[in-house]
């Protein structure tokens, strides 16, 4: 599989990006909907939210009450630390298959939009090439005030729980600058869709080379060995 890793920080504009990878066909893989997906009620992750912070944390319904974990884990990053523990392994597990199931419905090229790529780091020996969608701290802090109706105290501290974006930044392959307005990120968004298709294609010859190779060669290398 050739896979691409789509990062950045809070609301700095991923998901503005992937809607131009989706629209080219290309299947993404959102990690925050995994996220939410393991901590079902009775799922193990839900298990230990419940016994470690209480029913505080929970809606009648037996669902997180997202907002409140929020609160708790984004003010004290031991709390964090134990949450990602719970749900890190099973969200990457998940995110394995859904690589595995896009491999086997025949897709060779999967774009995983994954907020905490290198803060984890796990996922990278997997993934060829990675992108990092970027915009000011003051254009990140508004955005996400707005999106989510979040006090700036709060926003604060949920930007400050990841790696800095400029750093992000400087460690990936191609960065999309969402400074200016949405049409001006999609066309870089399209331009990099291009690059990557290229990228893929040369990557998919080179792997047919090389499976080319092993077959020709295993069988005059076995044979060599084996008459010496
Ligand atoms: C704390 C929770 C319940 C808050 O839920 P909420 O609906 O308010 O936020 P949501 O899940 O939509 O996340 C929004 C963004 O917050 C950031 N974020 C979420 N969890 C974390 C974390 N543990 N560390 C740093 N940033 C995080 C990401 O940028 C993410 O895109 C939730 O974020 C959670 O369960 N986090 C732990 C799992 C995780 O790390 N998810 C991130 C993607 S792998
Ligand atoms: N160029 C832009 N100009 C103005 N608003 C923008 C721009 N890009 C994104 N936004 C807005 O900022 C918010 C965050 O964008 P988006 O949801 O794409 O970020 P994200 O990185 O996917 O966030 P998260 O990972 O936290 O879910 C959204 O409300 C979106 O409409």
């Amino acid at each position: 599989m050739f896979i691409v890793g789509l990062t950045g920080g809070i609301a700095s504009g991923k998901s503005t990006v992937s809607a131009v990878f989706r629209e080219h066909r290309i299947p993404v893989v959102d990690a925050d909907v995994i996220a939410r997906e393991v901590v079902e009620p009775g799922s193990s992750a839900w298990k230990k939210i419940k016994e470690e912070f209480g029913d505080d944390v929970l809606l009648p319904s037996g669902h997180l009450n997202r907002e409140k974990l929020g609160e708790i884990i984004f003010a004290n990053s031991d709390k964090r630390k134990k949450l990602n523990e719970w749900t890190h392994p099973e969200i990457h597990r998940t995110i394995m298959f859904e690589v595995l199931k896009h491999f086997l419905s025949g897709n060779r090229y999967v774009v995983l939009d994954l907020p905490l790529l290198f803060e984890t780091g796990v996922m990278l020996s997997y993934i060829h090439k990675t992108i990092c969608v970027t915009c000011t701290p003051e254009q990140q802090l508004e955005r996400l005030m707005n999106r989510n109706m979040m006090s700036k105290s709060l926003a604060e501290q949920r930007i400050a729980a990841q790696m800095p974006l400029e750093k992000k930044c400087e460690i990936a392959h191609y960065v999309i600058d969402n400074t200016g307005d949405i049409d001006s990120t999609r066309k870089q968004a399209k331009r990099i869709v291009g690059i990557l298709n290229e990228s893929w294609e040369h990557w998919r010859i080179r792997m047919y080379i090389a499976v080319f190779a092993v077959i020709v060669f295993s069988p005059i290398l076995y044979w060599y060995f084996v008459s010496m």
